[in-house]
């Protein structure tokens, strides 16, 4: 069976009500493929508001949340609270929670065991920095941040979609070219079945994300092992349509 073409839209820390409701209106008005999922990953304090007047065929996911369910964590919140308040996914592994909050692979591995624990799905980032692509060490990262993911994710592969995203893409305006994405796309799968099971490689969605637009997303979404997008930038805007339209 064919994977299901997933589009993510990380809003990361933008967006108030206004743009909130132009964002939701514009999806609205779409039409938006039948064939593409369709995620957007919102502010934690607008989950609920998001949740209230997004329809039906969009779900809504948190950025990133804690690793256990309750608790004197202040500033936190938990997957527990996330389904509370109606949002279905969670984005974890973020390159800016890795660079900016530092967070490393073990951390975001119990984030991912937790969520997954409580129900939620999970979008798992990876991806190289530019010094580490230069060094030749893309395979080498990627793989063990992947690695570092299999006994949170266990049996519960079907819930998760792992976010190929090459860190020198994101916010930068240089997409990788889908040769480069497809590559690493390719090789992330060919680990996975030689580490996982063929039956999951096949079945696990990779998405790409860095500085995807209505411009790329067609030429990228033609490759055979980029299942998606997760868009930042693009995704605040009118053509974040376009993006999930990529394979209509
Ligand atoms: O980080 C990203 C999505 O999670 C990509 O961001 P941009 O699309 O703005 O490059």
């Amino acid at each position: 069976m064919g994977r299901k073409f997933v589009v993510g839209g990380n809003w990361k820390m933008n967006g108030d009500k206004n743009q909130i409701n132009e964002i939701i209106n514009n999806l609205k008005k779409g039409p938006l493929d039948p064939n593409a999922e369709v995620i957007i990953g919102v502010p934690a304090i607008y989950l609920a508001y998001v949740k209230s007047i997004a329809p039906d065929n969009i779900s809504v996911a948190a950025q990133n949340c804690w690793k256990v369910a309750k608790g004197a964590f202040t500033g936190e919140i938990s997957p527990a609270m996330i389904k509370d308040v109606g949002a279905t996914w969670v984005i974890l592994g973020h390159s800016e929670r890795r660079t900016i909050f530092g967070e490393k692979d073990d951390l975001v591995a119990e984030k991912v065991a937790h969520a997954l624990e409580c129900g939620l799905k999970v979008i798992a980032c990876i991806g190289e920095t530019l010094e580490e692509r230069e060094a030749g060490k893309t395979e080498e990262v990627v793989f063990r941040q992947t690695k570092a993911l299999l006994p949170a994710i266990g049996n519960n592969w079907d819930k998760v979609v792992l976010a190929y995203e090459p860190v020198w893409a994101i916010g930068t305006g240089k997409t990788a070219t889908p040769a480069q994405a497809q590559d690493v796309h390719a090789s992330l799968r060919d680990w996975i079945l030689k580490n996982v099971s063929s039956d999951i490689a096949q079945a696990v969605r990779i998405q790409y994300g860095g500085s995807v637009t209505g411009a790329t997303c067609k030429e990228l979404g033609a490759c055979p092992d980029i299942d998606g997008f997760l868009v930042g930038g693009a995704s605040l805007k009118p053509e974040f349509v376009d993006i999930v339209n990529a394979t209509a």
